[in-house]
């Protein structure tokens, strides 16, 4: 893995008409090959629109975003569509085939792949979102999840090595939450794709991201690993995200410090289990 910088923004602002405001405020950001980031901040922040930076959709207004050390401005639409995946918030304004698999074949087909590798992109997405029963169906019907993991499956079929995901979790049950994180993590962890997700699923990026920015009024407050972002409570504040009610008991009890960062319920059981251990200790 290289240490230069997959993406970088460097300076960045960005306003989406001349005499509106300006959204995004001076960003400067490194996310390296492998990361998997959450993006986290009240609505309205900028957490979306610093996103759609990354796959050029859009431009910034002042300073520079480049993808693999090349400015997205010196991208062709089609080449950095390939790098870059980009889930949007709701995956039915992406979905528009009349079957599973014709969703999934549509961005191969449409980067110009031989009908043999689409056959073969399309195979191997099937199976890691595990749809392939369902690779005849019509994708309206479809359940919300499946939906969801078809919409990941269709970007990750072109090829790209980095994912944007908005709001991958919204309108999820538990079990739909746990089967497309533990997806992601799993491309994460083995196939190195760098993942990046624009959630307000507090828990869930305690639960699954190791890595979390934190915005507010199209700035970065924080870059950080997420125990350290979702245990400072003034920063939160600052950002209006409600800490986790598992890290407030822990404060209450006064077992939250720099070495027990709780933000699980495993942690804080962790945290409990050592200190009786100790306390046991003691008394022999
Ligand atoms: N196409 C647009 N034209 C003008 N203003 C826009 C446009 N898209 C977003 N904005 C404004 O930019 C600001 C930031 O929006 P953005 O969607 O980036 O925030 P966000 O942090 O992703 O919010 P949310 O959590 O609600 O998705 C908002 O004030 C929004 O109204």
């Amino acid at each position: 893995m290289s240490n230069l910088p997959l993406i970088s923004f460097r300076n960045v602002s960005f306003g989406y008409e001349k005499n509106l405001p300006t959204i995004i405020r001076d960003i400067n950001l490194d996310i390296f090959e492998g990361d998997f980031v959450a993006l986290i901040g009240q609505n309205g922040a900028g957490k979306t629109t610093m996103a759609k930076h990354i796959n050029g959709i859009l431009k910034p207004t002042k300073g520079e975003v480049t993808v693999r050390g090349k400015l997205t401005s010196d991208y062709k639409r089609d080449e950095l569509a390939k790098v870059v995946g980009y889930c949007y918030q709701n995956p039915d304004h992406q979905i528009f085939s009349q079957t599973v698999e014709k969703e999934i074949a549509y961005g191969p087909k449409a980067i110009g792949l031989s009908p043999a590798e689409v056959q073969e992109r399309v195979k191997d997405a099937l199976h890691l979102v595990d749809l392939e029963e369902k690779r005849q169906l019509h994708p309206s019907l479809l359940g919300r999840g499946e939906r969801q993991r078809l919409a990941v499956a269709s970007i990750l079929a072109m090829g790209a090595s980095i994912l944007v995901i908005d709001e991958p979790t919204t309108g999820l049950d538990y079990a739909g939450i746990t089967r497309i994180m533990n997806l992601l993590r799993t491309w994460n962890e083995k196939m190195k794709v760098t993942i990046i997700i624009i959630t307000h699923d507090i828990p869930m990026v305690a639960d699954y991201v190791p890595r979390t920015i934190i915005m507010a009024q199209g700035q970065i407050l924080k870059n950080a690993p997420t125990p350290e972002v979702l245990t400072d409570f003034a920063l939160l504040k600052m950002a209006a995200v409600k800490p986790l009610q598992v890290t407030r008991v822990s404060e209450r009890l006064g077992i939250l410090n720099a070495d027990n960062r709780i933000i699980t319920v495993r942690n804080l059981f962790q945290v409990l289990s050592n200190l009786k251990n100790e306390e046991s200790a003691e008394v022999k």
